[in-house]
């Protein structure tokens, strides 16, 4: 099949949906692709597809992130269904790492609920700066109980710092959107216009160096290797040197020359940051590469160990841990979509009790390419217990 070339023509956006378990994320994210499709600048994507679709086992790592694609009157989005189960945390906080903004979906009838919260969460320490509300399964809520849960969803984002009084709240019912019913799928067009308007076009660093963490690494028979994920800044084209950082202890940057370039199937002469795409690799062999390493513009930046950072640790309450943390302790990390395993060094703090923001020395089981501001999530035994964001590298 021919393939017409990706035209840009609007700017570009990620965002993605996110909320607890069986509030209504897939079934809305259905819902926004059928009336963009009504609206002809978007592909109907049904629901089965959406919750089937991203199931993919790669090296024993569950990726569970579907992408879809769609636009609006002023923008192009790639929007992430989230899946909403505290085993897939590790998931929502790679995937919202380059999210612009996030719709935050709670069901009209249950309101807040634990992953709502730790969603939330984790949203403000991967640095997504805004927040919409979907107040979902309004078609079934009682007026009354919903303008409870608005408060509380509004007092919860505030608690955060998103400012709950200003943030769009939405009452929506995906599910009747997508059965066609005119009074919801216009509450569907609000959602979306009030996500134009008050998720602003991100700064996207375009002429910073290239940077892009890897999430996927697939081989196309007859062409080689390509390695797909989000640009994180800077712009790349065919043709463009790149060096592939944090593999091997053995060989920490490979350097190669990206040969071809693609997005949503569709080949582009550059890409730039936020963009989701497949980058094809000269003469790069499929061992070489995995999740977690990152192709960056040679020499533009340098796997480091140690560093210092701003860490939160999870109350009991938010799913962390019960007892404290002491010197010693070695979690996993989930650096960009990188999880590597590191010892903490509270210094004089000594303790962290669950509930505390602390500054630790972080030394790290392997190289990783580093830069302040970098947030990332703490993991032990299947759940995030502390999230953070690195303050300084230690040489
Ligand atoms: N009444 C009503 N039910 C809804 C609405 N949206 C979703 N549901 C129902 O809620 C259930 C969960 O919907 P999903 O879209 O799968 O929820 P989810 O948040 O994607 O769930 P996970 O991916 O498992 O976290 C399904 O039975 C839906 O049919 C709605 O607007 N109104
Ligand atoms: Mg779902």
């Amino acid at each position: 099949m021919p393939k017409t070339a990706y035209v840009r023509t609007k700017p570009h956006l990620n965002i993605g949906t996110m909320g607890h378990v069986d509030h209504g994320k897939t079934t809305l994210t259905a819902a926004i692709t059928k009336v963009l499709s009504e609206r002809g600048t978007g592909t109907f994507v049904p629901f089965d597809r959406i919750d089937r679709a991203p199931e993919e086992a790669l090296r024993g790592i569950t990726i569970n992130i579907a992408h879809v694609e769609y636009e609006t009157d002023t923008r192009h989005y790639a929007h992430v269904d989230m899946p909403g189960h505290a085993d897939y945390v590790k998931n929502m906080v790679t995937g919202a790492a380059q999210l612009d903004g996030a719709i935050l979906v709670v069901s009209a009838l249950d309101g807040i609920m634990p992953q709502t919260a730790e969603h939330v969460l984790l949203a403000r320490q991967v640095g997504v700066d805004h927040i919409v509300v979907a107040l979902n399964k309004a078609d079934a809520g009682d007026e009354e109980l919903t303008d409870l849960v608005e408060l509380e969803v509004r007092d919860l984002l505030s608690a955060h710092g998103y400012g709950g009084d200003a943030v769009p709240v939405v009452r929506v019912s995906g599910l009747r959107a997508l059965e066609g019913d005119p009074r919801w799928t216009a509450a569907i067009e609000a959602l979306l216009d009030a996500v134009d308007t008050y998720v602003p076009i991100p700064e996207r660093y375009a002429d910073a160096p290239f940077l892009m963490p890897v999430e996927n690494v697939l081989t196309i028979t007859g062409r080689g290797t390509v390695v797909t994920g989000a640009v994180e800044r800077g712009t790349i084209r065919v043709g463009d040197r790149v060096e592939v950082l944090g593999a091997t202890v053995t060989l920490k940057a490979v350097e190669t020359v990206v040969t071809g370039l693609e997005t949503f199937g569709k080949p582009m002469e550059s890409a730039e940051a936020g963009d989701n795409v497949a980058l094809l690799l000269r003469g790069m062999p499929r061992e070489a590469v995995r999740r977690g390493h990152v192709v960056a513009a040679p020499g533009s930046t340098t796997p480091t160990r140690r560093f210092t950072a701003q860490v939160y640790v999870l109350s009991a309450r938010e799913g962390g841990r019960t007892t404290p943390v002491t010197s010693g302790y070695r979690p996993q990390f989930y650096i960009r979509t990188a999880d590597v395993v590191g010892d903490i060094d509270l210094g004089e703090t000594a303790v962290a009790r669950p509930g505390d923001t602390v500054t630790v020395t972080v030394e790290l089981g392997r190289e990783v390419p580093l830069e302040v501001g970098l947030g990332f999530a703490i993991r032990e035994g299947g759940r995030t217990v502390g999230a953070g964001t690195v303050a300084s590298i230690v040489a």
